[in-house]
């Protein structure tokens, strides 16, 4: 029976490790060497469990639109389990009841068109707030850490957003980002004990076990203050946060005797969106705007388009967002040559199937190389180039329709936060090349501007992005 099986292509395995050996420190560019090797379709073994890894547009429409019910689970790994209260969240949690009544919350309370639309002022004051720092070290001819400004911009609007008010200009921010990037760091961290039991010891001894603990105690302590704060303080008629939405329906739940959301899952939720949105939505900010600095042509181009839909206004809004046609091609290209999580999240498959004539067994974990589809030159001409004009004569978005640009996934498990990230992002760009004109330091410019990645889930810069800015009048 077993023997009758057409399993998909596999490199060679080892004993014991099976095909770790061969996920270098950036595991999108190695598996996509293996995929030229062995197909869009491969199969690998981590310790004892089957990975599928998905390397083309055909492929990753079969598994995220024809089969996306089968491959809807993901798998339970240790770290997410504890930071995540047991998977509690949206992000991690099993497929099922459970996992739909939080994903319902996500998509038509927290991240609704209404409520992404609710949060405009702050968008705006906060990217406001961006142009004036970077115009005062402009005015004093000093160097911008553009890099810093994004982060700071994607954190602060989310902590408005989710939790009511920024934390930034206090210790407890500067403590809150800093474990914020632990808590990226940490997910995107290989714990042995998933794929080979017998050597869970290693996390222990590793002291990965002992971090993982301290992360989500510190997380926990600080949500739950964050909760009695809300509970104690009545925000009145001001515009709701987060919080306030999940403790209405905490409250309303149990009113009406239906199993509540607890505290639990709230505190869950509130980590998820920090962890998911605010790295991601930094990084493609980042990426774009060294990318304009690479490509002083686009950069002109795009200042054209944005400028004239200035007209004489002081600011660029949100209204003007729509006609900015250049600028959406400049995201899109963006988010396909720099997927901020380029293997997407890991997905699992819940029975056994065929997929494109293989067999797949149940419990296989799948992983979607979304860069590596961003850059097939089966599907994009010149793929290594960073050019927004391939965007302007057709239709090809990012929304989980079109599966040669999946940064945001597909399907049932797609992310629900793409209108929030999309106008944050646009917006944010748009107004920092009206505003100003970028140079590189005289340094930079010596050595060109490099932009080469990071290790890690989230791909980034390797070296922060230090402009020159100059006030454009
Ligand atoms: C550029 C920004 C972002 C990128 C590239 C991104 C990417 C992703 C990806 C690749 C997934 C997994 C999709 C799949 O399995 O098919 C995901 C899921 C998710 N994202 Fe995002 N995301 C971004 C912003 C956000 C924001 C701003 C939020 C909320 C504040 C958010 C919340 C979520 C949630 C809750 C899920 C889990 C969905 C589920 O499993 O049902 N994301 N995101």
């Amino acid at each position: 029976q077993q023997a009758k099986k057409r399993l998909p292509p596999s490199p060679k395995k080892l004993p014991v490790i099976g095909n770790l050996h061969q996920v270098g420190p950036s595991p999108h560019r190695s598996l996509q060497s293996l995929s030229t090797k062995h197909g869009p379709l491969m199969l690998l073994r981590f310790g004892r469990v089957p990975v599928l890894v998905v390397s083309s547009a055909d492929a990753a429409r079969e598994i995220m639109k024809n089969q996306d019910s089968i491959f809807s689970n993901r798998p339970k790994l240790a770290i997410p389990n504890r930071i995540f209260y047991g998977s509690k969240d949206v992000v991690f949690a099993p497929y099922g009841d459970y996992w739909r009544k939080m994903r319902g919350i996500c998509v038509n309370q927290l991240m609704s068109p209404k409520r992404v639309q609710s949060f405009r002022s702050v968008r705006e004051q906060e990217t406001c707030l961006m142009v004036e720092n970077i115009g005062r070290l402009s005015d004093s001819n000093s160097v911008v850490n553009l890099s810093d400004m994004l982060a700071l911009l994607a954190n602060d609007v989310l902590c408005r957003v989710a939790l009511g008010r920024k934390y930034s200009n206090s210790d407890k921010g500067k403590e809150f980002k800093n474990m914020l990037t632990e808590e990226v760091e940490m997910l995107g961290t290989f714990c042995v004990g998933d794929y080979i039991p017998w050597l869970a010891w290693i996390d222990r001894v590793s002291g990965l076990n002992g971090k993982v603990e301290k992360l989500a105690k510190w997380f926990d302590r600080f949500l739950e203050s964050v909760l009695e704060e809300h509970r104690s303080i009545d925000v009145g008629g001001t515009s709701k946060d987060f919080v306030d939405i999940l403790l209405e329906i905490q409250q309303e739940n149990e009113k009406d005797g239906i199993s509540t959301i607890g505290d639990d899952a709230i505190k869950a939720i509130l980590l998820n969106m920090f962890a998911d949105g605010t790295d991601t939505t930094y990084s493609v900010m980042e990426w774009t705007m060294a990318e304009l600095l690479k490509h002083p042509n686009t950069m002109e181009k795009l200042q054209k388009e944005v400028r004239e839909a200035a007209g004489n206004k002081e600011e660029i809004t949100e209204d003007d967002l729509e006609k900015l046609h250049y600028l959406k091609a400049v995201f899109k290209e963006s988010l396909r040559l720099h997927v901020p999580v380029p293997l997407l999240v890991t997905r699992e498959s819940t029975q056994d199937t065929k997929v494109m004539g293989y067999d797949v067994t149940a419990g296989t974990q799948v992983i979607v190389n979304a860069w590596s589809i961003g850059r097939d030159p089966l599907l994009w001409k010149n793929p290594e180039d960073f050019n927004p004009e391939r965007f302007l004569d057709n239709n090809i978005d990012f929304r989980g329709m079109h599966f040669e640009l999946i940064p945001f996934g597909a399907g049932r498990r797609g992310c629900p936060g793409i209108a929030y990230a999309t106008v944050l992002n646009e917006l944010a760009i748009a107004k920092l090349v009206h505003k100003f004109n970028f140079d590189l330091p005289d340094q930079a410019k010596k050595n060109d501007l490099d932009v080469s990645e990071s290790a890690g889930i989230t791909a980034h810069l390797k070296f922060p992005l230090l402009v020159v800015a100059t006030h454009y009048t």
